[in-house]
């Protein structure tokens, strides 16, 4: 079976003079979580709705599942939360993906083996009205779920819930992502594709600026100490970690080495008399490194526009 689930080439949406997808490359492997990262407006829905047939690209290609986007053989393998699908207000939950089922027809039972999968079997029979913005999310990824698809596409998943409707989402996904599912989705929360992702490509005006695992993106941790006399310390780090890997900041030193090198770097510098205040391991976070490709100020964290490039 193939290792690649999702794989695009170059791939570009124009809305007029708007360039809203540029040249995109990016691969999504089996059984990942892949986290599609970008603030507001940086192509994030316009990718997937190419990837699911529903926008004709401008220029350049993708597969999924080993098919163009939108033929048969990649939509009945495809399960996507795209835009909140219209539910009947005044079904109940089982009731609206039955419906569903029936359209795409696949058996009642994948209903029950759903509605288990997101954790509504028991409040099924509740009119959907009657639901919380999290519950009918989730109903969502339940009728995204219906056809047992291999690949997951969850447009912006927990956009609007509140922190308890997130974290449920959250452990949903990476639940799902435990049975072997494919998940591909957007954020613009950096902390949520830190959390849940196993990859993350991301995308500013248009563009892939990265792709990566997170830990490769946040690159490797430092150690900073606190210690008195600080030249003592300093030379007793650079004996320890290189003279190259030491760096003097305002208030300490700051080593790259991980955090499993704390132990011997406290022995070294108490055998040499120094006092230590703090060792502490230091890792980039998602949002230090998103700051850093884009020089965006305000970043995806906050929700912020990144501007739409124009074509050169
Ligand atoms: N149908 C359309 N016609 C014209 N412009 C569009 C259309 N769809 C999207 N755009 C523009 O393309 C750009 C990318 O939009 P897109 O919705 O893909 O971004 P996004 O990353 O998903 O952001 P958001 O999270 O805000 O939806 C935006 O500037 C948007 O205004």
């Amino acid at each position: 079976m193939t290792n690649t689930i999702v794989v695009t080439d170059r791939l570009t949406k124009r809305y007029g003079e708007r360039l809203a997808v540029s040249d995109v490359s990016l691969t999504v492997r089996s059984g990942e979580v892949y986290g599609f990262l970008g603030p507001n407006g940086a192509g994030k829905t316009t990718t997937l709705r190419m990837l699911l047939g529903l926008v004709r690209p401008t220029s350049g290609s993708a597969t999924v599942l080993g098919h163009g986007p939108g033929e048969p053989g990649a939509v009945a393998r495809t399960g996507a939360l795209i835009e909140g699908p219209g539910f009947y207000p005044y079904l109940s939950g089982r009731d609206n993906l039955r419906v569903m089922a029936r359209y795409q027809r696949v058996p009642d039972r994948a209903v029950e083996s759903a509605l288990q999968r997101v954790d509504l079997a028991e409040r099924g029979d509740d009119a959907f009205k009657s639901y919380s913005l999290g519950m009918k999310q989730r109903l969502g990824v339940a009728s995204a779920l219906l056809g047992e698809p291999d690949l997951l596409v969850l447009d912006e998943p927990t956009n609007g819930l509140d922190p308890g409707g997130m974290a449920d989402m959250r452990r949903l996904i990476v639940d799902l992502a435990g049975q072997g599912q494919t998940v591909m989705l957007s954020s613009h929360l950096l902390s949520e594709v830190q959390e849940i992702c196993d990859r993350v490509g991301v995308i500013a005006g248009g563009r892939l600026l990265a792709e990566s695992t997170v830990a490769d993106l946040r690159g490797g941790s430092t150690l900073l100490v606190r210690a008195d006399p600080v030249d003592q310390a300093l030379a007793v780090a650079m004996r320890v970690a290189g003279d190259d890997a030491v760096q003097l900041l305002d208030d300490g030193l700051s080593l790259e080495l991980g955090e499993d090198w704390a132990p011997e770097l406290a022995r070294a510098l108490v055998g040499a008399g120094v006092d230590i205040r703090e060792i502490r391991p230091s890792e980039r976070s998602l949002e230090d490194v998103f700051f850093e490709m884009t020089g965006d100020a305000a970043g995806p964290g906050v929700g912020a526009a990144a501007p739409v490039e124009e074509e050169r």
